[in-house]
């Protein structure tokens, strides 16, 4: 099983093509997409739980690889989403098989911040999605989880790190936010996500209803 966590707020084409590289490296398996109730160690998301689910949905729809997972959402009592809670929820779930959790480049460099982190190598794999600018984890964080290929990652239960080459794609959901702000619109999205966003008016849609971006952005050319 993956599990892909994240705020997703909103999802973007580089959450959906990471969770299509990583199924596609593990065999074709699935990917559960779990957009987190309370993140840990951030801002607050601007969207609700429920808009940000609706949106995963709407990323996943058309890909039968991709499952949309609102179980953090449906943790209760406004906690931190630690990590650690959700690899023991679904290693109790799954038993011995491979676990998988997919971080980018960026979460992997800070590994060592997240709550309880050195319990994970006994509980999943980690995937791990190259992002620009990213530094390279410590290295106790490097040897927590020694290198492996995706056979070894599905021949065992946990503890190993799959290092993807691609995608590379310089996008983050802080500049989407920003540029739904000043433009209404924003290309790196995907076009269901895109059409959620302003049919619901979330991230100040409302306010531009019909403009059109006058800043060029930089749009990744693969689909999705
Ligand atoms: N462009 C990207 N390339 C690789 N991994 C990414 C990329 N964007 C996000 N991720 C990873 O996806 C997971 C969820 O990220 P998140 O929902 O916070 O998106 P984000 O774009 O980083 O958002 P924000 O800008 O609001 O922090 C994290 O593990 C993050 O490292
Ligand atoms: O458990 C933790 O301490 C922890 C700290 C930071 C992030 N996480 C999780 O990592 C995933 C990516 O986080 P973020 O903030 O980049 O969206 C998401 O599922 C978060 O809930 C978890």
């Amino acid at each position: 099983m993956i599990l892909f966590g994240g705020t997703f707020d909103p999802i973007h084409r580089a959450h959906v093509r990471a969770a299509l590289a990583v199924s596609r490296a593990l065999g074709d398996a699935p990917v559960h997409l779990l957009p987190n109730a309370v993140p840990p160690h951030r801002a607050q998301p601007q969207a609700s739980g429920a808009q940000r689910l609706a949106m995963v949905r709407q990323a996943c729809a058309g890909y039968p690889q991709l499952v949309a997972d609102d179980w953090e959402l449906r943790e209760r009592g406004g906690a931190p989403s630690f990590t650690l809670n959700t690899l023991k929820h679904f290693r109790r779930l799954i038993g011995r098989r491979p676990l998988v959790f997919v971080v980018g480049a960026d979460s992997f460099a800070h590994l060592d911040r997240w709550h309880r982190w050195r319990e994970y190598a006994a509980l999943c794999h980690l995937a791990v999605v190259p992002r620009p600018g990213a530094a390279p984890a410590p290295l106790r964080v490097q040897r927590a989880f020694p290198r492996a290929g995706g056979r070894l990652l599905r021949a065992r239960p946990a503890g190993r790190r799959l290092m993807l080459a691609r995608p590379v794609l310089d996008v983050a959901a802080t500049d989407i936010r920003e540029t739904l702000r000043a433009h209404g619109d924003s290309p790196l999205l995907t076009p269901a996500v895109r059409a959620h966003i302003h049919r619901h008016g979330l991230y100040n849609q409302s306010a531009h209803r019909g403009d059109t971006a006058d800043n060029p952005v930089h749009v990744p050319n693969e689909a999705p």
